[in-house]
């Protein structure tokens, strides 16, 4: 049984609707659909989960919703006139988002959720319709009663392990399920949505639940590449890579898979292709759990925006006992995480995701830090990129690092911060933000050209 999520791109309009079906007739094991909520139809098109975002902030601040709600609801009429669907499927999404709406507004955040779910559970709705009009017997499937159970708030929100056990079911199905992606119920019956771009995590962890021969990804390209299509022109494609590989590219900057997407697959060994609903001929790239990895040293080459330091320095840091954990206990209290601790005898930085701070926060902390652990300077820079090099053949290779700085120094840029992970799977440099873009380029010169595929 193979389960294969469609993205945002692959069920955007009726066309797309109908290459998603052809595909799921053309091979008799995909049997459980995970579909995102309509996405991009063009380049400045708006997805259908930002259009749910707006409609839920006019709720929120009292304003009128008539507007909004049919910009959404016209998204999903055209689609289902254009499939040839009866109306009906346009009432039921009409009335569950008039429903939603209605919802408490007590916690912004969980009404954020409900309304902003409603994108994929439509979609899995209007998808499942379209399957059964054209002769595929397919059935929607509700999360809460597959059992798909998050964690409760405050924690952050992922599947709770009795979820896998629940979903497990459904490989017992006769007829294909067609299951939305995106959120999950708390055991209190409390809708919760993943991340944006989650829909991957749901495929994930129900390619886990029924222990499933391959996790198919489709999206708009037709292969991970080794570097953003959008940066670089022709990257090289990427045929087979690791787990380790693909999370540490997702985490800065692929993003054509999530990044929490891979462990769900990767603890039951099902393997992850990624590939193209316009193209689905193309064999796409295979993530799996080992890959021969003689030929090239790097993969792949990501870059991130959106990252903080926080500077600290005080003369024999080193030898201050508890430092560190003084220091992180801070950023605990405001409920922040870290990425990278980067450190010399008498400083550190902490690296930190920016849209975790506001200005209050960084006052406390610099407050606190100044109060509490008397250093001799403590202050926040922004505006840092991560640029980010991975490869499993990196440990094997000796003079990567120097080739790498060499190619940064080419360009005229700083180097603010490097990092090895211990794995030795990824190289990491923190970098201005201004200096991301030629970076990457300059890397992608040094490590690639003039090889055509890895
Ligand atoms: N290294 C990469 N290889 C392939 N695609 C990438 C890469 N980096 C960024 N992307 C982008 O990811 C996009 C697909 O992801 P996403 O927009 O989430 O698709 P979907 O709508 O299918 O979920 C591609 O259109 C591409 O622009
Ligand atoms: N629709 C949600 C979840 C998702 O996974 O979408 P996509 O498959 O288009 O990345 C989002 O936009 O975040």
């Amino acid at each position: 049984m193979k389960v294969c999520k469609f993205g945002g791109t692959s069920v955007a309009s009726a066309e797309q609707i109908q290459k998603v079906a052809n595909i799921v007739k053309a091979d008799s094991a995909r049997k459980i659909i995970v579909v995102s909520a309509p996405g991009k139809r063009f380049e400045g098109d708006v997805k259908v989960t930002d259009l749910l975002i707006q409609l839920a902030t006019t709720a929120l601040l009292g304003q009128d919703t008539a507007s909004a709600l049919s910009q959404v609801v016209g998204r999903y009429a055209s689609i289902a006139e254009e499939l040839g669907l009866d109306s009906e499927i346009v009432s039921i999404i009409a009335a569950d988002l008039s429903y939603r709406l209605a919802f408490s507004k007590e916690d912004p955040s969980l009404f954020f959720d409900q309304v902003k779910a409603s994108g994929e559970d439509n979609s899995a709705k209007l998808i499942a319709a379209y399957f059964s009009s054209i002769g595929l017997t397919a059935e929607y499937i509700n999360p809460k009663q597959a059992g798909l159970v998050v964690t409760e708030l405050p924690k952050r929100v992922q599947a709770l392990p009795e979820s896998y056990n629940n979903l497990s079911t459904l490989a017992n199905q006769q007829v294909i399920s067609v299951f939305p992606g995106f959120f999950g119920y708390t055991h209190d019956g409390t809708l919760r949505t993943f991340d944006r771009g989650g829909s991957d995590i749901t495929g994930s962890i129900l390619a886990a639940a029924v222990k499933a021969e391959l996790y198919e990804n489709f999206t708009d390209v037709d292969c991970v590449f080794a570097a953003n299509p959008r940066i670089v022109e022709n990257p090289v494609e990427i045929q087979t890579m690791t787990y380790r590989e693909m999370r540490e590219l997702s985490y800065a900057g692929f993003a054509v898979l999530h990044d929490e997407a891979l462990m769900p697959a990767f603890k039951e060994s099902v393997p992850v292709c990624i590939r193209n609903t316009n193209n689905p001929q193309s064999p796409g790239t295979m993530i799996v759990a080992e890959r021969d990895y003689s030929r090239l040293p790097v993969t792949g080459i990501s870059a991130d925006s959106g990252f903080s330091t926080l500077y600290v320095s005080k003369y024999l840091m080193n030898r201050e006992i508890g430092f560190g954990r003084k220091l992180l206990q801070i950023l605990e209290d405001e409920d922040i995480s870290y990425e990278h601790i980067p450190s010399g005898i008498d400083n550190l930085s902490v690296i930190i995701r920016s849209h975790q701070l506001t200005p209050e926060k960084q006052n406390r902390i610099v407050d606190r830090v100044n109060n509490e652990l008397h250093v001799d300077d403590v202050h926040f820079i922004s505006n840092f990129s991560m640029v980010v090099l991975v490869g499993e053949g990196m440990k094997y290779t000796t003079g990567l690092a120097a080739r790498a700085t060499d190619a940064i120094a080419r360009t005229g840029a700083n180097i603010e911060m490097i990092n090895q992970g211990s794995s030795e799977v990824s190289l990491v440099f923190g970098v201005l933000k201004e200096d991301e873009t030629k970076i990457l380029k300059e890397l992608y010169n040094e490590f690639f050209v003039p090889s055509l595929v890895v």
